[in-house]
């Protein structure tokens, strides 16, 4: 169940390459689960007005470094601004992300985490329930036709699925795999590219398919007015470089949202 990832083009083919290799080097771990259920991630998106997914994000690709933060610590200042889930990045060659983040934010907040990482296996699925984590990100340009199988994977391991996709048809295939939580990159992961009309155009699109779950809006939010402009259509915003660059991510995302 290892997606063919010589189709996957640009920057994130080379990404998702070499998380295969490393992923196959092995080196996890070998504990379960554990005790208890994670806080529910759909649940969280779902609470009435646009949720704030803020994420913990040190370098990236399009931006270079970011900030040198302390996971816990961060988590800790959105949990207190308002956030209503934490996304970690624990990819860590491109993104200097690591498993240990995602830790330290479970220990550190009550609030449900989405493992932000590129899914090329399924050990890394269940490496994320172990992690503590209540969602994993899945994306359509990597995962292509095994999108199903992934979605299955992450609910046996009790996990929701944020379903990454960047244009109408990713879109159609993430709904055909049976996605509830839909994502729209506003990045294209291919080019690294922000357009911040991609992801009301792929909403619009979507809901005029019939789509009745949960919708996203990921990347390149950096102002009030930008959120505004996505209430009513999105259930919820994913923001990293923004908050995280801020020397103060707490005073960052009360700014965002209003309550500053
Ligand atoms: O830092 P930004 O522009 O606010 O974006 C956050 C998030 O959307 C972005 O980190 C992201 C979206 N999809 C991804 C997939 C892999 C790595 C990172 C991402």
């Amino acid at each position: 169940m290892v997606p063919d990832l010589n189709r996957v083009p640009g920057v994130l083919g080379r990404i998702a390459r070499r998380r295969l290799e490393r992923v196959a080097a092995g080196g996890r771990r070998t504990h379960g689960p554990p005790a208890g259920r994670p806080p529910s991630f759909a649940e969280a998106l779902a609470a009435p007005g646009l949720s704030v997914i803020a994420e913990v994000k040190r370098k990236s690709p399009s931006e270079g470094a970011i900030a040198d933060l302390d996971a816990a610590e961060v988590a800790r200042a959105y949990a207190r601004a308002g956030a209503r889930a934490v996304s970690v990045l624990t990819e860590p060659e491109f993104f200097a992300g690591s498993d240990a983040d995602l830790e330290a934010a479970r220990a550190a907040v009550e609030l449900p985490l989405l493992r932000k990482d590129f899914v090329v296996h399924p050990v890394q699925v269940d490496e994320a329930r172990a992690l503590g984590a209540s969602a994993v990100l899945l994306i359509v340009a990597v995962l292509g036709p095994l999108t199903g199988a992934y979605l299955e994977a992450a609910r046996t391991a009790g996990l929701d699925a944020l379903v990454e996709v960047h244009d109408e048809r990713e879109a159609e295939l993430a709904l055909e795999a049976g996605a509830e939580i839909l994502g729209v990159n506003n990045r294209d992961l291919t080019t690294l590219r922000v357009d911040l009309g991609t992801a009301p155009r792929v909403a619009r699109h979507v809901r005029a398919l019939g789509f009745d779950g949960l919708l996203v809006a990921e990347s390149g939010y950096r102002a009030r007015e930008e959120l505004a402009a996505l209430e009513g259509r999105f259930d919820a915003v994913l923001i990293g470089s923004s908050l995280a660059r801020d020397p103060d991510p707490e005073a960052a995302l009360r700014r965002l949202i209003g309550s500053a």
